[in-house]
């Protein structure tokens, strides 16, 4: 039976390349950065720029599908997820890491209809990585199969990790009493590529055990939470129950058993959820 969601997915792989190029040509500019959230939650014009860019070109092929963009919503659109087929996109994941280039910078497309995730596609766009995964069909990195480790010992592992966006003192306490409890379970280490796209693409490539945060939204995680699944990881809430991607929170690991014992050493926390409007926070 002919695959219903290929040609999307074809589509979201180039316009993906494309956008990469838009941003690895803008890191040779002067840039102006400005600021959301707070003064660390950074956002430029090629943000803006690259997220109109796949939109227009989505909506000229897909006229009916439905989008959730980073900076659309930082423009007061609804970030609401329904079963229509809809485009979730993070036009530039680590910011931060582009303004100071930082050489891990992501655009993430992941894409889903009745609420399930069909397709996700993470383009490292200055290691020219093509991570993509479809449902049911495997996870690929430039074309070759990805496949989580094989560690059952988180003693042995590589956890990764953010500091994320806020620096309330509450949040940023609880942020390290969770890796304090991690790094001296013992683990061989902490990692942050500054992307949490990225970082889940290294779960999925086998390269870290697990990675987890809280304050993630749901363009951060949409493509890479299939990447990671498909390629035989897990993923869960940072309490333990079902992953909730509208919830800021998620760990994604390469088993269950080592998910578990991360969840039992966060000290969690609830951010206001993507899908409440900030009138209502
Ligand atoms: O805002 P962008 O799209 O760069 O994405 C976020 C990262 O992906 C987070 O992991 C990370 O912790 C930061 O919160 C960062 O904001
Ligand atoms: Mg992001
Ligand atoms: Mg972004």
């Amino acid at each position: 039976m002919a695959d219903l969601w290929q040609n999307a997915m074809d589509y979201a792989v180039a316009i993906a390349r494309k956008a990469g190029e838009v941003v690895r040509d803008a890191l040779r500019d002067d840039m102006k950065v400005m600021t959301k959230s707070s003064s660390v939650d950074l956002v430029t014009q090629t943000d803006q720029k690259v997220e109109q860019l796949i939109i227009q070109s989505v909506k000229e092929k897909f006229p009916t599908h439905r989008f959730i963009g980073e900076e659309s919503v930082a423009a007061g659109e609804a970030c609401d997820l329904t079963d229509s087929p809809t485009w979730i996109i993070d036009p530039i994941d680590g910011t931060t890491n582009f303004v100071h280039a930082f050489p891990f910078v992501a655009v993430s497309i992941g894409f889903s209809v009745n609420k399930q995730s069909e397709f996700g596609v993470v383009y490292s766009c200055l290691e020219d990585k093509m991570f993509t995964a479809r449902r049911g069909k495997g996870a690929f990195c430039n074309g070759e199969p990805l496949k989580v480790s094989d560690q059952e010992d988180i003693k042995q592992s590589i956890i990764a990790t953010e500091f994320g966006s806020s620096r309330e003192p509450e949040a940023v306490d609880k942020i390290f009493s969770s890796l304090r409890n991690i790094l001296c379970i013992p683990v061989h280490g902490v990692r942050g590529a500054g992307s949490a796209a990225i970082n889940m693409c290294l779960v999925a490539s086998g390269c870290v055990e697990a990675y987890y945060e809280i304050g993630i939204h749901i363009w951060d995680v949409a493509a890479g939470s299939l990447i990671v699944s498909e390629a035989g990881g897990v993923l869960m809430d940072v309490e333990g129950g079902v992953v909730d991607l509208m919830s800021r929170r998620i760990v994604a690991a390469n088993r269950r058993a080592i998910a578990e014992r991360i969840v039992k050493e966060i000290d969690s926390f609830s951010p206001p959820r993507d899908d409440t409007p900030p009138s209502k926070q």
